[in-house]
This record gives C-alpha cells, sequence and structure tokens, in this order.
C-alpha cells in the first residue's frame, strides 16, 4: 500500500514539474496523434528512418509558422515560416547545436563547437575560404574531376547504366583530403584503410543519430558499433596524425629559416598567414593551393597557436561535412539532368562553349557559368543533402507569441520549406532552374531557400562546394550525354545523417558529340 502511494506521489510530482517546466509551450500546436506519456515519441519508434522522414515533412508542410513534436513531455519546437526561420539563424541565442551533434566526437570542430568555442574558431576559420584561396583549389579540382570523367569513360559503351554516386564520391574525397590535408595524401600507404574506416566511422554515427535507442552512452558502447567506431577512429587518426606531425616539422623548419633571414621578424599576408623566406611570391600571389592545415598551423586561434587536437577536429569535420554532401548533391544534379533532357542541353551548351578549345578553369569562367549554376540551385532546393537540421538556444529566444527559454531544440526542414508553394509558386514540385533567375530570386523571401543553412553558422564551405560542383558538372557535361529510366515522379528519398534517394543513381552515359 505504502509502495502504491510513493509511487503515486512520484508520478504525481513528476507531472507537475514537467507542466510547469514545460509550460512555455502548452499553447504551441503540436503534431497528432499525441500519446497522453510518450507524446509523439512512441509513433518515431514504430517507424523507419524513411518514414520518420515522410512524417516530419507532411507535419512542416501542414503547420504555417511553428509546431511542436513531443518526446514524452519535452518538447521540440519545429518554425516553419522562413520569418522565425531568419530570426534563429541569425540571433546569438539559437547559435548553439543539439547533443546528437557530439556523436560525431570533434568537439572543437565547426560543426559542433559550442557557442563559445565556436564564435573564436569561426572568425579564425573565415579567412581561410577567402576568394583566393578558393581560386588556389581550382587545379585540384579540375585535376579530380579529369580522374572522375576517366572512370566514367571506361563505362560509355556499356547497355547497363551506372550509379552515379560511385563515380562522384572518390572524386569530393579526393577533392577535400588534397585541399585539407596535401597533394601527395591519398598517395600515402595506408590511404585504402582510411578511406575504408572514415566510411566506418561516417556510418556509425549517422546510425546512432537516427536511433533513439542507441543514444545513452551506456547503451551504445556496449554494442558492436562503438567497437567497430573505435577501431576505425584509431586507424584513421594514426594516419592523419602522421601528416599533421611532418606537416608541422616543415612548418618549424620554414619559420627558424624566415626568423633567421629576416633577423628575427616574421611577415604575414592578410589573413594572419605567416609568409616564409623564397615562398613569398607563390604565398602572396596564391599561386600554390593554400592547403587547409598548412593554414592551421599558422594562422593564430584568439593568440594562440591551434592545438594538434583542434587541428585533427577541424580537419574531420571539413572531411565529414563536405564529402558526402558534395558527392550526393553531384549526383542527384546529374540524375534530374538525365530526367529532363532540354534543361540538360541548354546546361551542356552553355559548358561546352565556355570550355572550348579545352581552356584551363578560371574564376571567371566558374563564374560565367549562370545557368548551370542555377541547375545546381535547383537541385539543391528539390534534393537537399542537408535537409533536417537542428539549433539549440543558450538564451531565451521569443518565436511568434512564444518565448523559448534556453536550452530547447530547434529542428529546421528545409526540405519541406523549400517545396512550399507559397514561396516557389504552383509548380514548386518540379524541377525549373528558372526558379532562381535574378528577378525571381529578389522577389523571394531570403530564408525561403537554405541548403547551406545561414546566418554567421551558415556553412562556411558553400562556395567551395559550387566551386567544386560547377567543375564536376561541366565536365560531366562536357564529355557525356545523360540517361536514365527513372521518371521524375518516382523520386523518394530516405534519410540517413544526409538525405538519400531510396534508389541508386541509375544512369546511362554516352560519349557527347
Ligand atoms: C553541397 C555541399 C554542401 C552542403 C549542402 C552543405 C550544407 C551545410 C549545412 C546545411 C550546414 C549547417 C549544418 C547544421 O547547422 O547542422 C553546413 C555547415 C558546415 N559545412 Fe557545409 N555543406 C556542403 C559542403 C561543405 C564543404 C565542401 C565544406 C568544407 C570544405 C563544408 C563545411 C562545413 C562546415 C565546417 C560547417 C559548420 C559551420 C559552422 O558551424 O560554423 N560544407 N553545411
Amino acid at each position: 500500500m505504502l509502495t502504491l502511494l510513493l509511487l503515486g506521489f512520484g508520478a504525481l510530482s513528476l507531472y507537475v514539474y514537467c507542466k510547469l517546466k514545460f509550460k512555455f509551450a502548452e499553447k504551441i500546436p503540436c503534431v497528432e496523434p499525441l500519446h497522453p506519456i510518450f507524446g509523439n515519441g512512441l509513433e518515431f519508434a514504430q517507424k523507419n528512418s524513411y518514414e520518420i522522414f515522410k512524417s516530419l515533412t507532411r507535419a512542416y508542410k501542414d503547420n504555417k509558422r511553428i509546431f511542436k513534436l513531443c518526446f514524452g513531455p519535452y518538447p521540440v519546437i519545429c518554425p516553419t515560416h522562413p520569418d522565425l526561420i531568419q530570426k534563429i539563424m541569425t540571433e546569438q541565442a539559437s547559435m548553439d547545436k543539439p547533443f546528437v551533434y557530439d556523436f560525431m566526437r570533434v568537439k572543437h570542430g565547426l560543426l559542433t563547437a559550442d557557442y563559445d568555442e565556436w564564435r573564436v574558431h569561426r572568425k579564425a576559420l573565415n579567412p581561410t575560404f577567402n576568394t583566393r584561396i578558393l581560386n588556389s583549389f581550382i587545379p585540384i579540382f579540375t585535376d579530380c574531376a579529369a580522374k572522375m570523367i576517366a572512370n566514367l569513360r571506361k563505362h560509355e559503351q556499356d547497355d547497363q547504366p551506372v550509379n552515379m554516386l560511385e563515380f562522384t564520391s572518390p572524386c569530393t574525397l579526393e577533392m577535400i583530403c588534397r585541399t585539407s590535408l596535401g597533394g601527395k595524401v591519398l598517395e600515402r600507404e595506408g590511404k585504402q584503410e582510411f578511406i575504408e574506416n572514415l566510411e566506418i566511422i561516417l556510418h556509425n554515427v549517422g546510425l546512432r543519430m537516427f536511433n533513439a535507442n542507441l543514444y545513452p552512452d551506456i547503451v551504445y558502447n556496449n554494442t558492436r558499433f562503438y567497437r567497430a567506431e573505435m577501431k576505425a577512429r584509431k586507424i584513421c587518426y594514426d594516419f592523419t596524425d602522421k601528416v599533421i606531425h611532418e606537416k608541422r616539422a616543415e612548418f618549424e623548419k620554414k619559420l627558424h629559416r624566415t626568423v633567421d633571414g629576416n633577423n628575427n621578424s616574421v611577415k604575414g599576408d592578410e589573413n594572419g598567414n605567416v609568409v616564409f623566406a623564397g615562398e613569398e611570391d607563390d604565398m602572396l600571389n596564391y599561386k600554390k593551393p593554400q592547403i587547409f592545415v598548412d593554414q592551421l598551423l599558422t594562422i593564430p586561434n584568439d593568440g594562440k597557436p591551434f592545438t594538434h587536437e583542434e587541428i585533427t577536429h577541424h580537419i574531420y569535420t571539413m572531411i565529414a561535412a563536405g564529402n558526402e554532401t558534395s558527392a550526393t548533391q553531384a549526383a542527384h544534379a546529374c540524375l534530374l539532368l538525365a530526367m529532363h533532357p532540354e534543361i540538360q542541353e541548354r546546361a551542356a551548351a552553355e559548358v561546352c562553349e565556355l570550355l572550348a578549345d579545352d581552356v584551363e578553369y578560371t574564376h571567371d569562367i566558374l563564374k560565367e557559368m549562370v545557368y548551370l549554376e542555377r541547375v545546381i540551385k535547383e537541385s539543391q532546393r528539390l534534393c537537399p543533402v542537408a535537409a533536417v537540421y537542428g539549433r539549440k538556444t543558450i538564451d531565451t529566444i521569443q518565436l511568434d507569441e512564444f518565448i523559448i527559454p534556453k536550452g530547447y531544440v530547434l529542428l529546421l526542414n528545409v526540405f519541406a520549406l523549400q517545396r512550399r508553394k507559397e514561396y516557389w509558386g504552383p509548380n514548386a514540385d518540379q524541377f525549373d532552374p528558372d526558379h532562381f533567375l535574378p528577378e525571381r530570386v529578389k522577389q523571394r523571401h531570403p530564408y525561403a531557400y537554405l541548403p547551406f543553412s545561414g546566418g554567421p553558422r551558415g556553412c562556411i564551405g558553400s562556395r567551395y562546394a559550387m566551386m567544386s560542383l560547377k567543375v564536376m558538372l561541366s565536365q560531366i557535361l562536357k564529355n557525356f550525354k545523360l540517361t536514365t529510366d527513372i521518371p521524375y515522379e518516382n523520386m523518394d528519398f530516405k534519410f540517413k545523417v544526409s538525405m538519400h534517394l531510396s534508389f541508386e543513381h541509375l544512369i546511362k552515359v554516352e560519349p557527347r558529340k
């Protein structure tokens, strides 16, 4: 009897506590069906990641401004209107990331760092993605794309389609590894193991993010996924540690030479990078690619050099954030082009004219690929690889009449946002690159399109991604005609860390005459 009374009292206290704690969200519309104890959690637990994504998208489409999802009593706030999204993206109060980002185990990396650390690191790293540095990467992008084209050529006489992602993935991985760790990184001993184990890490992190039962460390750390992830991390870190140590030794040798040669003074470029003796011309004119790790070794981070751990976390963040996203987006764009022959021909005509006589890629040529840019943007609108992402409040923020306290998760679904007819018109679900004609862009809400997120914590690599995608896609279009048997209406998605097609990118490549 006493036990029953105690249990009853405990349950009542918990109920009252939750009622008071989550009172701020009481009037925010919620998604039905809502279980009295588990909230929406039960429904989610019974679904696979594909069905969860479908229900989430329906909920975002049905709600005009804001709604909530309840996991037990805990509310997750889901804004749907671009005004509210703009506020979230631009206010300091919502600049932090939810706990699931911690599963990546790169706490100093920009993607996951706590707000205070992120602010300092982002300020230091912004210049490492400036236009001149990005331009210094063009020869690397071109070389990696040429290898992808050579591999595709082996299939241009096949009757069977290829899976385009199998060609774009090695290409973007090589781009990101060479621009972040140096030109010869994928020629080193152990590179195959590095690539395979990187895949294991990314896969297992994604698996954990989409399985709430794997969230508690005590559960995950006792699974085979944890053991495989730790083993893979050791192999990858051993590989990159060696590269970073060698780079540091090289940096220190050059620094001594420079300091001695300049009577103990060191010159810096406009980003604060050290300019080494004998390399002034190359470095100040960005003739050599400005490799990310070299920059991390030289730029100050709030007056101090970056530590080995910080450098490692930044490198892995770039690889995790920039590789699969770009590869998948390139494959999506190819499939959409294969499904829309007229648009493909127009884009091909533009790139063939700009790249006639095999001219070398330059910043200006890439800038002139205006139609291709609209194609890429439209493919990011309809098939955004980063379709759902989150923020966490570090202070109270007002969204409409609701005051959201510190410590709550704000969940954004750009897949739903980028297909809303209010902003994209009656053909919102159609592939139409003219959605990005300058006059139409001007009329639209600036936060109705967010494939790279937005505001100060938006993607630092967005221009890198656009340049590398233009090089890859212009080479594919210049060399091949793409066709597919998959009708556009059948495009369907599944959800891992990023959004994927629920089938392969099966495309036939024929030589372009
Ligand atoms: C098509 C390709 C890409 C897409 C769609 C994309 C998308 C995004 C999105 C949506 C975010 C915000 C994520 C969040 O808040 O959870 C983000 C952040 C980030 N991205 Fe990208 N990205 C791409 C390519 C790249 C590339 C190539 C790099 C690096 C070379 C990169 C580096 C980063 C980093 C470091 C962040 C964290 C920024 C911060 O919090 O300050 N991304 N990206």
